[in-house]
Protein backbone atom coordinates (compact mmCIF):
# COMPACT_ATOMS: atom_id res chain seq x y z
CA UNK A 1 0.00 0.00 0.00
CA UNK A 2 1.30 3.71 -0.92
CA UNK A 3 0.36 7.05 -0.83
CA UNK A 4 3.31 9.08 -3.13
CA UNK A 5 5.27 7.24 -6.01
CA UNK A 6 8.59 8.53 -7.07
CA UNK A 7 9.67 6.92 -10.01
CA UNK A 8 12.50 6.47 -12.48
CA UNK A 9 15.12 6.56 -9.33
CA UNK A 10 18.44 5.81 -10.00
CA UNK A 11 20.69 6.53 -7.03
CA UNK A 12 21.34 5.29 -3.89
CA UNK A 13 20.83 9.25 -3.04
CA UNK A 14 17.83 9.36 -4.71
CA UNK A 15 16.13 7.03 -2.41
CA UNK A 16 17.52 8.51 0.21
CA UNK A 17 16.28 11.28 -0.35
CA UNK A 18 12.99 9.49 -1.28
CA UNK A 19 13.32 8.05 2.70
CA UNK A 20 13.56 11.32 4.16
CA UNK A 21 10.32 12.67 2.27
CA UNK A 22 6.78 11.74 3.27
CA UNK A 23 7.10 9.75 0.14
CA UNK A 24 6.57 5.60 0.52
CA UNK A 25 7.45 3.77 -2.85
CA UNK A 26 9.86 4.46 -4.98
CA UNK A 27 10.01 2.88 -8.92
CA UNK A 28 13.10 0.97 -10.69
CA UNK A 29 12.68 1.33 -14.34
CA UNK A 30 13.60 -1.47 -16.41
CA UNK A 31 12.84 -0.31 -20.08
CA UNK A 32 16.15 -0.05 -21.63
CA UNK A 33 15.03 2.77 -23.60
CA UNK A 34 14.04 5.06 -20.89
CA UNK A 35 16.31 7.75 -19.48
CA UNK A 36 15.47 6.31 -15.99
CA UNK A 37 16.29 2.68 -17.09
CA UNK A 38 18.44 0.53 -14.67
CA UNK A 39 20.39 -2.51 -14.96
CA UNK A 40 18.70 -5.66 -13.32
CA UNK A 41 22.29 -7.19 -13.66
CA UNK A 42 24.01 -4.37 -12.13
CA UNK A 43 24.75 -5.64 -8.27
CA UNK A 44 24.05 -1.87 -7.58
CA UNK A 45 20.15 -2.38 -8.57
CA UNK A 46 19.69 -4.85 -5.94
CA UNK A 47 21.48 -2.28 -3.44
CA UNK A 48 19.18 0.07 -3.93
CA UNK A 49 16.17 -1.91 -3.28
CA UNK A 50 17.97 -3.00 -0.04
CA UNK A 51 18.52 0.24 0.91
CA UNK A 52 14.61 1.03 -0.38
CA UNK A 53 13.35 -2.25 1.53
CA UNK A 54 15.66 -0.82 4.85
CA UNK A 55 13.80 2.79 5.01
CA UNK A 56 10.34 0.73 4.42
CA UNK A 57 9.92 2.05 1.17
CA UNK A 58 8.10 0.02 -1.77
CA UNK A 59 9.47 -1.14 -4.34
CA UNK A 60 7.67 -1.04 -7.79
CA UNK A 61 9.43 -2.43 -10.79
CA UNK A 62 8.48 -0.44 -14.43
CA UNK A 63 7.93 -3.02 -17.34
CA UNK A 64 6.73 -2.72 -20.98
CA UNK A 65 6.44 -5.63 -23.15
CA UNK A 66 9.10 -7.43 -21.34
CA UNK A 67 8.81 -11.27 -22.01
CA UNK A 68 7.10 -12.88 -18.20
CA UNK A 69 10.31 -15.08 -17.80
CA UNK A 70 12.11 -12.28 -17.64
CA UNK A 71 9.54 -10.11 -15.10
CA UNK A 72 9.85 -13.29 -13.02
CA UNK A 73 13.16 -13.24 -12.67
CA UNK A 74 14.53 -10.02 -12.32
CA UNK A 75 11.51 -9.22 -9.80
CA UNK A 76 13.05 -12.02 -7.68
CA UNK A 77 16.43 -11.19 -8.60
CA UNK A 78 16.33 -7.32 -7.32
CA UNK A 79 13.08 -8.02 -4.79
CA UNK A 80 10.42 -6.33 -6.56
CA UNK A 81 7.20 -5.54 -3.88
CA UNK A 82 5.27 -5.44 -7.35
CA UNK A 83 5.70 -4.79 -10.84
CA UNK A 84 4.07 -1.89 -13.07
CA UNK A 85 3.32 -2.93 -16.28
CA UNK A 86 3.13 -0.15 -19.25
CA UNK A 87 3.45 -1.66 -22.38
CA UNK A 88 0.43 -3.92 -24.10
CA UNK A 89 0.77 -6.69 -21.96
CA UNK A 90 -2.92 -8.74 -21.60
CA UNK A 91 -4.84 -9.75 -18.58
CA UNK A 92 -3.67 -13.08 -19.39
CA UNK A 93 -0.23 -12.06 -18.86
CA UNK A 94 -0.63 -10.05 -15.47
CA UNK A 95 -3.05 -12.74 -14.34
CA UNK A 96 -0.04 -15.40 -14.93
CA UNK A 97 2.31 -13.00 -13.14
CA UNK A 98 -0.04 -13.07 -10.15
CA UNK A 99 -0.20 -16.43 -10.17
CA UNK A 100 3.96 -16.83 -9.92
CA UNK A 101 3.10 -14.77 -6.88
CA UNK A 102 4.17 -11.45 -8.53
CA UNK A 103 1.73 -8.55 -7.54
CA UNK A 104 0.84 -6.24 -10.04
CA UNK A 105 0.01 -2.76 -11.13
CA UNK A 106 -1.63 -1.93 -14.63
CA UNK A 107 -0.94 1.62 -15.97
CA UNK A 108 -3.32 2.55 -18.04
CA UNK A 109 -2.56 5.43 -20.75
CA UNK A 110 -4.94 7.58 -20.92
CA UNK A 111 -5.47 10.03 -24.30
CA UNK A 112 -3.88 13.57 -23.80
CA UNK A 113 -5.91 14.79 -26.84
CA UNK A 114 -9.38 14.14 -26.50
CA UNK A 115 -11.34 13.83 -30.19
CA UNK A 116 -14.71 12.15 -29.15
CA UNK A 117 -16.28 14.32 -26.41
CA UNK A 118 -19.00 12.51 -25.90
CA UNK A 119 -17.08 9.72 -23.69
CA UNK A 120 -15.26 9.74 -20.93
CA UNK A 121 -11.28 9.10 -21.83
CA UNK A 122 -10.87 7.18 -18.91
CA UNK A 123 -13.62 4.64 -19.12
CA UNK A 124 -12.83 4.10 -22.46
CA UNK A 125 -8.64 3.95 -21.06
CA UNK A 126 -9.69 1.56 -18.62
CA UNK A 127 -11.62 -0.88 -20.32
CA UNK A 128 -11.35 -4.33 -19.54
CA UNK A 129 -9.05 -3.55 -16.82
CA UNK A 130 -11.63 -2.12 -15.17
CA UNK A 131 -13.21 -5.32 -12.91
CA UNK A 132 -9.78 -7.36 -12.85
CA UNK A 133 -8.60 -6.79 -9.94
CA UNK A 134 -5.54 -5.21 -10.66
CA UNK A 135 -4.48 -1.65 -8.86
CA UNK A 136 -4.40 0.88 -11.74
CA UNK A 137 -1.91 3.92 -12.22
CA UNK A 138 -4.01 6.30 -14.65
CA UNK A 139 -1.10 8.29 -16.64
CA UNK A 140 -1.14 10.02 -19.80
CA UNK A 141 -0.09 8.31 -23.03
CA UNK A 142 3.29 9.01 -24.15
CA UNK A 143 2.79 7.13 -27.09
CA UNK A 144 6.46 5.39 -28.04
CA UNK A 145 7.70 6.41 -25.06
CA UNK A 146 5.05 4.56 -22.75
CA UNK A 147 5.51 6.85 -19.23
CA UNK A 148 7.59 9.11 -18.01
CA UNK A 149 6.23 12.19 -20.20
CA UNK A 150 5.58 15.02 -18.22
CA UNK A 151 2.32 15.43 -19.33
CA UNK A 152 -1.27 15.42 -17.47
CA UNK A 153 -4.40 13.69 -17.63
CA UNK A 154 -8.08 15.36 -17.22
CA UNK A 155 -8.77 15.10 -13.65
CA UNK A 156 -12.30 16.40 -13.94
CA UNK A 157 -12.93 12.72 -16.00
CA UNK A 158 -10.99 10.52 -13.39
CA UNK A 159 -13.18 12.13 -10.89
CA UNK A 160 -15.82 11.08 -13.03
CA UNK A 161 -15.13 7.69 -13.70
CA UNK A 162 -13.77 6.76 -10.44
CA UNK A 163 -17.15 8.40 -8.89
CA UNK A 164 -19.39 5.51 -10.96
CA UNK A 165 -16.39 3.09 -9.94
CA UNK A 166 -15.86 3.65 -6.46
CA UNK A 167 -14.80 -0.39 -5.87
CA UNK A 168 -11.44 0.81 -8.32
CA UNK A 169 -8.19 0.89 -6.61
CA UNK A 170 -5.96 3.54 -8.82
CA UNK A 171 -3.40 6.11 -8.26
CA UNK A 172 -3.19 9.13 -10.47
CA UNK A 173 0.12 10.11 -12.22
CA UNK A 174 1.15 12.07 -15.67
CA UNK A 175 2.59 15.35 -15.21
CA UNK A 176 2.67 16.03 -11.39
CA UNK A 177 4.72 18.54 -9.74
CA UNK A 178 4.67 20.20 -6.40
CA UNK A 179 2.85 23.07 -7.77
CA UNK A 180 -0.20 20.95 -9.59
CA UNK A 181 -0.28 18.05 -7.10
CA UNK A 182 -2.76 19.82 -5.02
CA UNK A 183 -5.15 20.69 -7.31
CA UNK A 184 -4.59 17.41 -9.18
CA UNK A 185 -5.39 16.07 -5.83
CA UNK A 186 -8.49 17.70 -4.96
CA UNK A 187 -9.96 17.37 -8.89
CA UNK A 188 -9.26 14.29 -9.19
CA UNK A 189 -10.11 12.68 -5.81
CA UNK A 190 -6.95 10.92 -6.16
CA UNK A 191 -6.01 8.77 -2.67
CA UNK A 192 -2.55 7.63 -4.18
CA UNK A 193 -0.09 10.38 -6.29
CA UNK A 194 3.50 8.97 -8.62
CA UNK A 195 5.37 10.78 -10.10
CA UNK A 196 8.87 10.86 -12.44
CA UNK A 197 9.88 13.68 -14.75
CA UNK A 198 8.29 16.30 -11.96
CA UNK A 199 11.13 15.70 -9.82
CA UNK A 200 14.19 16.22 -11.84
CA UNK A 201 16.05 18.79 -12.36
CA UNK A 202 17.06 17.54 -15.53
CA UNK A 203 15.88 15.24 -17.68
CA UNK A 204 16.49 11.64 -15.55
CA UNK A 205 18.93 13.43 -13.34
CA UNK A 206 16.27 13.37 -9.85
CA UNK A 207 16.82 16.31 -7.88
CA UNK A 208 16.48 15.88 -3.43
CA UNK A 209 15.02 19.24 -2.98
CA UNK A 210 12.15 18.69 -5.82
CA UNK A 211 11.05 15.15 -4.37
CA UNK A 212 10.97 16.88 -0.92
CA UNK A 213 8.61 19.71 -2.04
CA UNK A 214 6.42 16.94 -4.51
CA UNK A 215 5.99 14.94 -1.53
CA UNK A 216 5.09 17.31 1.11
CA UNK A 217 2.58 18.69 -1.00
CA UNK A 218 1.08 15.61 -1.87
CA UNK A 219 1.04 14.49 1.74
CA UNK A 220 -0.76 17.60 2.97
CA UNK A 221 -3.52 17.52 -0.31
CA UNK A 222 -3.92 13.76 0.43
CA UNK A 223 -4.57 14.41 4.09
CA UNK A 224 -7.20 17.25 2.82
CA UNK A 225 -8.89 14.88 0.89
CA UNK A 226 -10.35 13.14 3.67
CA UNK A 227 -13.73 11.87 2.88
CA UNK A 228 -11.79 9.38 0.55
CA UNK A 229 -8.67 8.78 2.95
CA UNK A 230 -7.55 4.96 3.00
CA UNK A 231 -9.94 4.18 -0.41
CA UNK A 232 -8.22 3.33 -3.29
CA UNK A 233 -4.88 2.38 -2.01
CA UNK A 234 -2.89 -0.28 -3.32
O1 LIG B 1 9.53 7.18 -16.66
C1 LIG B 1 9.79 6.60 -17.70
O2 LIG B 1 10.76 6.91 -18.42
C2 LIG B 1 8.91 5.47 -18.16
C3 LIG B 1 9.20 4.85 -19.36
C4 LIG B 1 8.43 3.80 -19.81
C5 LIG B 1 7.38 3.35 -19.05
C6 LIG B 1 7.08 3.95 -17.84
C7 LIG B 1 7.82 5.02 -17.38
N1 LIG B 1 7.51 5.65 -16.19
C8 LIG B 1 6.51 5.14 -15.33
C9 LIG B 1 5.97 5.99 -14.26
O3 LIG B 1 5.38 5.45 -13.32
C10 LIG B 1 6.01 7.49 -14.33
O4 LIG B 1 6.11 7.98 -13.04
C11 LIG B 1 4.70 7.96 -14.96
O5 LIG B 1 4.71 7.61 -16.30
C12 LIG B 1 4.51 9.49 -14.82
O6 LIG B 1 5.59 10.16 -15.40
P1 LIG B 1 5.67 11.76 -15.36
O7 LIG B 1 4.59 12.30 -16.24
O8 LIG B 1 7.02 12.09 -15.86
O9 LIG B 1 5.49 12.16 -13.93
Amino acid sequence: MFKIKICGVKLKSDIDAVGESPADAIGLNFFRPSVRYVDPLEPSTLELTRRAASLGLMRVGVFVNEPLESIVEIARAVDLDVVQLHGDETLTFAQSLQDAGIRVIRAIKVPVIVEDRTQNPVVVAVGEWGHAGFHLLLDADAGPQHGGSGKSIDWQAVHAWSAQNPEISWTLAGGLRSDNVAQAIAASGACSVDTASGVESSRGVKSAEMIRQFAAAAEAALAQNRPNAGKNLF
